[in-house]
Parts: C-alpha cells; structure tokens; sequence
C-alpha cells in the first residue's frame, strides 16, 4: 500500500516561483528503519502498522516571495507531489510539466544527474556508481528554479536538471526516435513518391547531399546517389561514406556475376537465374544492415531489379490476418548457408519488434536460404505454414514489387532489415559491384546528421 500525497502544491513555472522543500523525517522512523521495515513487508497487502507514516504526513511547504513576480509570458502550470511509499523502499515525486504527468523516482533521478561528475564530460560515460545509490535515498532539498528541477541529496551532491530534459527522458517507451517517418510503399504509390537520387559530387562534399540520401533510406528503405564514376573504387568511396564496410565471407567489396573466378560461391546470386524477393544473410545473428549496389554493366538482356517494401507486406499481412502476423512475430526459423569452409545459421522470428514500443524494427524472408523447420511443435506445422503462405503471397505480389533498371552511374543503398531486392534473369555479361555496411554504423551516421535520436 502506498500513502501517498503527504504534500501536494501547485507551482506557476516561472523563474524562482516556488520552493519546496522535502520534509526531513521525523525521529519516529529514521530511513534506514523505514528501509528495512518496508523490505519486510514487500509482498503483503499492507502495512501492520500506519503509526510511523503518519508522523511523515506532515511537510512544509515554503514558497518564496518571489512567487507574485511571475512572468505572464512564462507561466506554464507545474503540479508538484512528494510521495513516499511505505511498501517498497523507493520514493518519488510527480511533477506536471506543459500537461504531461512524470512520475520521477529519486533513485532514478539521482542515477541520472548529468552534472559534470556524473558524466565524464570527454567521454559522456557515466562516473556514478549506480550500485552506490541507496534504494530509498531521498532528496535533502528540491526546487523548481525557472526552468529546472534542483535537487540537493543527502551528501550535498547538487544536480539540476531542465524541465525540457525530464520531458524528453523520463517516461518510458522511448525508441530509436526517427526523425523521419517511414513512409511504406506499393508498386503503384513508389511510382509517385519515391527516393530523389543525390548527385555524386553533392553527396561526398556535403553533409546535406549524404543526409538527404540517409533520409530516403530511413523512409522509403531505400537511397540512390546518382552520377558515380562506373568502378569499384568510387562504389567503396560512396559506400564508406555512411559506414566501413562490413566484411563477410564474401569479402568486402564483392562482384555479382554469373561468370569468372566469382561464380564459385554456392549460391544462386552468382548465376544468371532470376532471384525471387528476399532478404540477404538472414542466416547471420544480425543480418547486414545495407546493401550496396552499383551495376557497372549491364546485361544486353534481362538482369532488372525488383525491390519490395517488406514492411508494407508485414502490415498487409496483419490487417489480412492478424493470428498470422503474431504468429511470424513469434516462431523461430532457421536460416543457414553451407559454402567452402563455411557454415552459418542463425535462428529467428520473420518479423522482430522494437522491445519498448512494439513497433515493427526488422523483417526477414529468404526462401532460397531458409533452413530446415524443426523449430516449432509438430502441431503448428499447418499454422506455420499458413502464415508463411499468406506472406509469400504478399513478397511475390506484383503489386508489391517495383521493378526497374539498374545502370552505371547509379548506387542503391537497400535497407536490408527492411526492403526484399530480387532480379529478373539475364543472359550475357552482368557485373554488379557491391558491399554490405553494418546496421549500427548507418543508424550512428543518420543519427550525428540529426535524422534520427
Ligand atoms: C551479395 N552477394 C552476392 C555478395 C552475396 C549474396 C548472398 C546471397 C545469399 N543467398 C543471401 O541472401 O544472403
Ligand atoms: O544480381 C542482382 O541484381 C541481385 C543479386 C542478389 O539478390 C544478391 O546478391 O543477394
């Protein structure tokens, strides 16, 4: 049981407007008491005994005198509540700040003071010792000061923190926050809104040339850089401009071609056969986060791309089916790849969702490279395969795919954790040059060029 409002006092947020000053507590139940007391009764419905608490519902409230002297223009309303909690030793005050509620522990306020002790300041890593921090610590003193909260703890220790900072930090369910919104596509609605290709000259001289690349890709799941010299040296160049490149058991630059010495990897991709929609490493723990295309000859027949938004076809699945989407969401399949020295294999759910906001973060789908399923309960085979085949249908719906031409010149950048590529087949010569860029190091680089928090 938590008794709670043992003060309550409505604050005009302005500079020096309210003090409030944290009750110290009465001799009846020193912290430590009250600690080890609460320990005891985690558990039980209530408290044996209301006697010491009731000392605790007296605090002082002392305003200053500049209250009165508020600022019209800088009066956004802050409610501000000290609660204690008997049944479990943590503490915390709630504050109303431009009409969002925080529910601030000290605990948490005190882990996350910010000051210049606290966090290194050349290597933004945290000093405090989070183990260091009593449970139940509670603020000597705490102040609304203009537009920051100033607590003094127990041993002095001053930490301030802006009211703008508590908004953006102190609630839970925070993602990755993308600046730019997602936008999903079809055939038909890529046609009309889709990536604008980046100059090659704007986008290695500018910030704004690479952001605006970066930006495509965070939306559409997919970027072009246009005008690139047709060879492998400046495909690198343009690729290690969002991030190094990710060296795999195709090395790390790479050709695709279905002739010479490079047709000797086992798979399907050095051949001249047509590749349906997929994801590409699907059997690594963490799948390449990009992969880089650059077309430096085309076949004199066939070879066009296809490209499917794999996010779109998650959402057509879910609305279809819903069972079927939590389903994918769920069950872990097996992907593997055998080559010359090589065996790798990973197991994972189709469609993975951001832990703190459920949305969706990653999609996987390669049927070529999809191992054997003895993953699930022989039961859900039908199920399993049911929802693999309403997905498929999707993957393969022409009025998913948006199919074009590859050329010199041109550099794709794919959102592998998102957006399918495939190709039709080609026959003659076909060279396509490439590389795959690590996830985190793409997002690092959108987020230092503020696309992303
Ligand atoms: C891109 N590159 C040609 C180097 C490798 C292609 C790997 C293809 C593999 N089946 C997969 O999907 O992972
Ligand atoms: O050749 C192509 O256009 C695509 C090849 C491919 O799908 C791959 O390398 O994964």
């Amino acid at each position: 049981m938590f008794l709670r409002k043992t003060c309550q006092g409505v604050l005009q947020y302005g500079k020096g407007c309210l003090k409030l000053q944290t009750f110290k507590h009465s001799t009846a139940v020193p912290p430590r008491v009250q600690n080890s007391s609460a320990k005891r009764y985690i558990g039980k419905a209530r408290l044996s005994s209301v006697t010491p608490s009731l000392s605790l519902l007296s605090r002082n409230i002392v305003t200053t005198s500049k209250c009165a002297q508020v600022d019209a223009a800088e009066k956004r309303n802050v409610t501000f509540e000290k609660i204690t909690s008997f049944s479990a030793p943590y503490s915390h005050l709630k504050i109303k700040v431009a009409g969002q509620s925080l529910q601030l522990y000290y605990v948490w306020l005190r882990d996350h003071c910010q000051c210049k002790q606290c966090i290194d300041q050349k290597t933004f890593q945290k000093n405090i010792v989070t183990n260091d921090i009593p449970l139940d610590i509670q603020p000597k003193e705490v102040n609304i000061e203009g537009d920051d909260l100033v607590i003094e703890w127990p041993d002095g220790h001053v930490t301030t923190y802006s009211l703008n900072w508590l908004l953006e930090n102190a609630y839970p369910g925070k993602p990755d926050i993308l600046q730019v919104p997602k936008v999903l596509w079809n055939a038909e609605t890529i046609k009309s809104q889709s990536p604008t290709p980046v100059p090659y000259q704007e986008y290695m001289d500018t910030d704004g040339g690479l952001r605006n690349m970066l930006k495509d890709l965070l939306t559409y799941g997919f970027g072009l850089v246009s005008e690139v010299p047709a060879n492998t040296d400046a495909t690198e160049k343009v690729a290690r401009r969002v991030a190094f490149v990710k060296e795999t058991l195709y090395g790390g630059m790479w050709y695709t071609r279905a002739t010479g010495e490079y047709k000797d990897y086992k798979d399907s991709s050095f051949s001249n056969v047509g590749l349906g929609s997929h994801i590409d490493t699907c059997y690594f723990n963490e799948p390449s986060g990009i992969q880089v295309f650059h077309c430096l000859q085309e076949a004199p027949q066939g070879g066009e791309s296809v490209l499917v938004d794999g996010f779109h076809v998650a959402m057509q699945v879910q609305k279809q089916n819903p069972d079927a989407f939590d389903y994918l969401v769920r069950t872990p399949i097996p992907h593997y790849c055998l080559d010359d020295q090589y065996h790798l294999r990973s197991v994972d759910t189709t469609f993975r969702l951001d832990p703190c906001t459920g949305d969706l973060v990653q999609f996987r789908y390669n049927n070529y490279d999809r191992g054997i399923i003895n993953t699930i309960p022989a039961d859900e085979i039908p199920r399993f395969y049911c929802a693999m085949k309403l997905l498929s249908q999707e993957v393969m719906s022409p009025d998913n795919e948006y199919w074009f031409k590859l050329s010199p010149g041109t550099v794709i950048f794919i959102d592998n954790w998102r957006t399918m590529h495939g190709r039709a087949e080609f026959a003659g010569e076909r060279i396509l040059c490439g590389c795959y860029l690590p996830r985190d190091d793409w997002l690092s680089k959108a987020r230092y060029l503020g696309l992303a928090k």
